[in-house]
């Protein structure tokens, strides 16, 4: 197991050097299998990260028909919802990428089940139909998380009792500091069943939060200091958010 911190110029510096990262990982693995499963995030930088990968020439090497798109949460509102995280994606990169619609899958919202718990279990039936052998989901290939002010990771948040669920892979989210109040979200372990994980982070608003995920703080506190991939654990900061600018 490895990590590091890579540190950027500036915001649009992560998310075009993330992208480019993206694009080789999934070259490199589409050379030796296939699919690959990537699961995406919202937030800033990494709806910027798509918007990079979108506008990159490598972008039509990859075969699409080989890759499977997750998220690792989801604000529980209505299918097309401006303030969805598949939305944000669909518009800077989905719209225009030849994947299998059956290959990107979303979480449903209100406007398709009752509830974030409904949703959460229809998500993790979706997940458990490609599981790798003996676990409840894929391995994920790239795990691509931002995280938050206050150290939330997907949308698990400090101090919430969603951090301790051991025994699903996702979870219904209510009362989120962060609106909407309610979402869905994979739970640690299934954040966890990752090659790699890349942690984007811009700004000085997160440079708090990153330096006590790295160094190790109680992850009740900070969640992302949880984030343990299985081969490696990148975070992929700005100047700002390295809590070196200025
Ligand atoms: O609410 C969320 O926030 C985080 C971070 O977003 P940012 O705009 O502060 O970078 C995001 O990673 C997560 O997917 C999202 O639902």
């Amino acid at each position: 197991m490895t990590g590091g911190v890579v540190v950027h110029p500036d915001a649009d510096a992560v998310a075009r050097a993330t992208a480019a990262r993206l694009l080789l990982h999934l070259l490199d693995t589409q050379s030796v299998r296939r699919p690959a499963h990537v699961s995406l995030t919202g937030g800033g930088v990494g709806i910027a990260t798509l918007a990079a990968v979108a506008a990159s020439p490598l972008r039509d090497a990859v075969d699409w028909s080989g890759v499977h798109l997750w998220w690792g949460d989801e604000r529980f509102l209505p299918a097309g919802h401006e303030e969805r995280n598949d939305t944000g994606a669909r518009t800077a990169l989905l719209d225009d990428l030849p994947i299998p619609a059956e290959q990107v899958h979303t979480v449903a919202g209100p406007d398709e089940v009752a509830d974030a718990e409904t949703a959460a279990a229809r998500y993790a039936d979706e997940l458990a139909r490609f599981a790798s052998p003996g676990s409840a989901s894929p391995v994920f290939d790239v795990m691509l998380l931002g995280i938050g002010p206050d150290g939330h990771v997907a949308s698990l948040f400090p101090h919430q009792a969603t951090l301790d669920v051991t025994d699903r892979t996702v979870v219904g989210v209510h009362d989120s500091p962060k609106p909407p109040p309610d979402r869905v979200s994979l739970t640690l372990p299934a954040l966890n069943h990752a090659t790699e994980t890349w942690v984007v982070a811009a700004g000085e608003q997160k440079a708090d939060a990153v330096r006590r995920a790295l160094a190790g703080d109680d992850w009740h506190a900070t969640p992302a200091a949880a984030l343990q991939a299985r081969v490696r654990t990148l975070w992929l900061v700005d100047l700002a958010a390295a809590g070196s600018a200025g």
